[in-house]
């Protein structure tokens, strides 16, 4: 039993009435920073934690000059005429380091083995000739003063800068931390997101064999966790709320004393049975709702007490891009990271939009093509409807059409964001 219907009390607002992409996104960047501890965490547990330290190289690495190949060191001022030179001492990886060479003399080297002093030429062995006693070895022709040698510090000099506060660790990051001896370093805690889903016609995948008329599987809590496990964030799952304003009330208070962020799909828009946003306003504080683009404009941000709000709209794909739009750099920058706009490349456009709104921004799910003429060319999912995951599958990316745009014709040039922006890698 519903009661009189109200008209809303902005039924009539324009898109230019709402807050623009550019402006919700300088929001969350100018405002938002850690508010997570530090830690120190070993090698093997770093990799994509948020670094709380700089960290400068305190040596070179490498330490010394080394071999690049098994083979012989000489140096090139001793180049024989004939190329034939004595064969010196034998140096494998991890000797200490020799002595210098005798006049005319190569020695016997190792890969990663360190250079006599004054050598400075390596000759690969399958190129060489060893004497039938042994004794001599004839190198070949033409190598280059410098050859198959790794010098000290090409890799990284002593106080060179390496890495730096809020930078994600990558793997090749822990192998830079591992070469300078570093065994443990301070990283940002993990920040604690609380994810629900709200909907009386939700069910839990699993749970029946059939599902009833009206009802739905839960999809989002399972997409945002799993958008979520690309970050440095430990989640908890608050399962699916049924739309009652206690229920949800109860429930937001409790995750919001114990988590840095709620994050909530559905519910946001404004029919009687969306409670979200009214909750907010009772518990804490709604900063932000209704943006200029689409998917995704009912998202909203808030705050209640100390914990972050995040409401995204209950479409799929709308709670996909508004994920990854505000909630990644909302959660990077809230678990002590850095904020990187995502690049956009300008390509052609491979479709036509015969009629785009004006004064909002649209992210289309689309992917690149080679066209009949060679060329890279932006393809769009052919429809649009924020429930389509279909859509999400088939993308590699967004295509991102600003607010002036009122129509795109194949050639046009379009912005396209990869999802590999976002930290999301192809399948
Ligand atoms: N009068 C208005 N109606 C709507 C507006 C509006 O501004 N005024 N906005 C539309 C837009 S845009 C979107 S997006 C949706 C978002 O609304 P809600 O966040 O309130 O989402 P729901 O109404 O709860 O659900 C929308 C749709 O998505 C399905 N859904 C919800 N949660 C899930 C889930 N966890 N897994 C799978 N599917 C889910 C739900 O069944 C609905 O079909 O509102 C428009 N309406
Ligand atoms: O955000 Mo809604 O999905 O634009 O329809």
């Amino acid at each position: 039993m519903t009661g009189t219907p109200h008209l809303i009390d902005d039924c009539f607002l324009h898109d230019k009435g709402r807050m623009r992409h550019d402006d919700v996104v300088a929001l969350i960047t100018s405002r938002l920073g850690p508010v997570v501890g530090i830690s120190s965490v070993r090698l093997d547990n770093l990799s994509g934690r948020l670094l709380a330290e700089g960290v400068e190289a305190p040596r070179n690495v490498p330490l010394h000059d080394n071999s690049a190949v098994d083979g012989y060191a000489f140096a090139h001022g001793d180049y024989a005429a004939d190329n034939t030179m004595t064969i010196g001492p034998r140096i494998a990886a991890g000797d200490r380091p020799p002595a210098p060479l005798a006049g005319g003399a190569a020695a016997r080297i190792f890969t990663g083995a360190v250079m006599p002093p004054n050598a400075d030429t390596v000759a690969m062995q399958e190129d060489c000739t060893v004497s039938d006693d042994g004794m001599s070895v004839t190198i070949p022709a033409g190598l280059r003063p410098g050859a198959n040698r790794r010098l000290a510090g090409e890799d990284v000099k002593a106080g060179d800068r390496l890495l730096v506060p809020g930078q994600r660790l990558r793997p090749q990051d822990i192998a830079a931390l591992a070469s300078l001896g570093k065994s443990e370093i301070g990283v940002f805690d993990k920040l604690r997101v609380a994810i629900v889903s709200t909907g009386n016609e939700l069910v839990e995948p699993g749970s029946v064999a059939v599902l009833n008329e009206g009802q739905v599987f839960d999809t989002n809590r399972h997409m945002l966790a799993a958008l979520c496990r690309d970050l440095p964030v430990a989640t908890t799952d608050l399962g699916i709320l049924e739309d009652d304003e206690a229920a949800i009330s109860a429930a937001l208070s409790k995750a919001a004393a114990d988590h840095n962020v709620i994050l909530t799909t559905g519910g946001a828009s404004r029919g009687e049975e969306d409670h979200i946003v009214r909750t907010i306003d009772r518990l804490g504080k709604r900063h932000l709702w209704q943006i200029a683009i689409k998917p995704g404009r009912p998202m909203s941000f808030g705050q209640i007490g100390d914990c972050v709000f995040l409401g995204l709209p209950g479409n799929p794909v709308a709670a996909f891009v508004c994920f990854l739009l505000y909630c990644c750099p909302a959660l990077r920058l809230l678990g002590g990271g850095t904020y990187r706009e995502p690049r956009r490349y300008a390509l052609p456009a491979g479709f036509a939009i015969k009629s785009k709104k004006p004064d909002r921004r649209e992210f289309q799910r689309g992917w690149l093509e080679t066209d009949d003429k060679g060329n890279t060319v932006v393809q769009k999912y052919p429809r649009d409807g924020s429930g389509l995951i279909s859509g999400l599958r088939s993308a590699g990316g967004l295509i991102e059409l600003g607010e002036d745009i009122r129509a795109v014709k194949p050639g046009d040039p379009v912005n396209y964001i990869p999802f590999s922006e976002f930290g999301i890698t192809t399948g």
